[in-house]
């Protein structure tokens, strides 16, 4: 929130960017990581709410969020000894077939064009070396549909 101080145009700042990393553990059920997915998941919420308008109006700070699948990074060195419930095993084993752990650059370039192209509240997927994908709509629509269900 520091930053937010900083970086707010209506406290004399010239607006930013804030790009928060989620994760595809963050959309999906994965059972292996249930802490991590937990916190990606949190990660997506915070960032869709704090770009709720009228943040964006008010400070002139996009808030973006990108979920990258497995990456080739540090992070993912060991991992097998960190998965917190081993009988979930058999869907990483599944999750294997479907998906590949993509080089750290396809990252980095999903970085660049959602840093270039992303409006407020965009949230984007970067997975299997495929260009980046845009799901702002869908997680809005999937969003605002829960929304509805809350009220009287
Ligand atoms: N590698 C992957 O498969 C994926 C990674 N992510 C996310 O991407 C982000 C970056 O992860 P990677 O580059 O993969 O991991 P990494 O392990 O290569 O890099 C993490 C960096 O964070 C730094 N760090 C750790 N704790 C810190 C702290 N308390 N304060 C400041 N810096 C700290 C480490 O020194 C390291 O440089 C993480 O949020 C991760 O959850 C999301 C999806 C997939
Ligand atoms: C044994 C290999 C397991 C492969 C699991 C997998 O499919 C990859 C998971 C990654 C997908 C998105 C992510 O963010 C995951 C990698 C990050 C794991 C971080 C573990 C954090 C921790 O140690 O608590």
């Amino acid at each position: 929130m520091k930053a937010v101080r900083h970086m707010r145009k209506d406290e004399g700042g010239e607006g930013g960017t804030i790009v928060n990393i989620s994760s595809t553990a963050g959309l999906c059920k994965y059972t292996f990581l249930p802490i991590y997915g937990g916190s990606k998941g949190a990660v997506l919420h915070f960032s869709q709410s704090l770009a709720r308008e009228p943040f964006y109006d008010n400070t002139g700070i996009r808030v973006i969020t990108l979920c990258p699948g497995p990456t080739a990074t540090k992070l993912m060195e060991g991992l097998d000894n960190r998965i917190v419930e081993t009988s979930s095993m058999k869907q990483i084993q599944s999750l294997s077939d479907v998906q590949i752990i993509q080089s750290i650059p396809s990252a980095v370039a999903a970085m660049m064009k959602l840093l270039k192209e992303g409006d407020n509240g965009s949230v984007w997927l970067s997975a299997n070396d495929k260009p980046v994908v845009e799901l702002t709509e869908k997680i809005n629509k999937h969003l605002d549909e829960l929304e509805k269900l809350t009220l009287a």
